[in-house]
């Protein structure tokens, strides 16, 4: 008879921490009650470098504040005639220059093609080296069509589709993008984990 498998038991759900309302929508829909998560609300302070050490060290922030398991993700808009910029900065990009200027900034080149890509870090808790998974959707940047409500998503427009993630339906972003990609790793790593929670009535 085969042996049960006996995952790791954490003793609370983990805490989603992020300052952005619309990921944790988009997380919230994509997870359904896959996994089990609360959200936090908090504003990490980023390092500047590469995506998937930015992404492990706001995961060590966030344990250490939440002093237990979290997940915590990054996501950057990089492209590929910039060799990846304006990438984990993209946040400060699109608050200074907007959806023209990131449009202008690729006047210069011929190739609009870019990515978008998301990398989530779960850390079971302080002092726990993060584990990362990473989504990418390809595409290209093209002038804002669609609701302004998220970002950059009405100047990207992945591959295959003639909509602009903002013009796409909520249900068909969450199908193909970045953020999808990347949290069905993070769902089977917990069915491979085998993660179970104990319920803190408390918590
Ligand atoms: O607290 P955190 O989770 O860091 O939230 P944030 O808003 O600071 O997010 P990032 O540091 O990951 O910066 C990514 C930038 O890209 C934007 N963004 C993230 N995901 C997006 C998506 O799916 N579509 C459009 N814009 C997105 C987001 O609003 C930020 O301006
Ligand atoms: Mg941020």
């Amino acid at each position: 008879m085969a042996a049960a498998r006996v995952g790791m038991v954490l003793n609370r759900p983990v805490t989603f921490v992020t300052g952005n309302a619309k990921k944790l929508e988009e997380v919230k829909a994509i997870l359904g009650q896959s996994i089990p998560f609360h959200s936090l609300k908090l504003d990490l302070p980023e390092l500047q470098g590469e995506p998937e050490e930015i992404s492990k060290e706001k995961a060590r922030l966030a344990a250490l504040q939440v002093n237990g398991p979290v997940l915590v993700e990054d996501t950057c808009l990089c492209f590929n005639a910039l060799k990846g910029l304006p990438g984990p900065y993209i946040k400060w990009f699109l608050q200074k220059i907007g959806h023209e200027g990131l449009n202008n900034l690729l006047l210069a080149y011929e190739d609009k093609s870019a990515y978008a890509l998301c990398v989530f870090s779960l850390a079971l808790g302080p002092n726990v080296e993060p584990v990362t998974f990473l989504g990418k959707t390809p595409g290209k940047i093209v002038p804002p069509r669609g609701p302004n409500d998220f970002g950059w998503d009405p100047v990207f427009q992945p591959d295959g589709y003639d909509q602009t993630y903002a013009e796409m339906p909520k249900e068909e972003k969450n199908k193909i993008s970045h953020r999808s990609r990347a949290l069905s790793l993070v769902k089977a790593h917990f069915v491979e984990a085998g993660y179970s929670f104990q319920t803190d009535p408390s918590s």
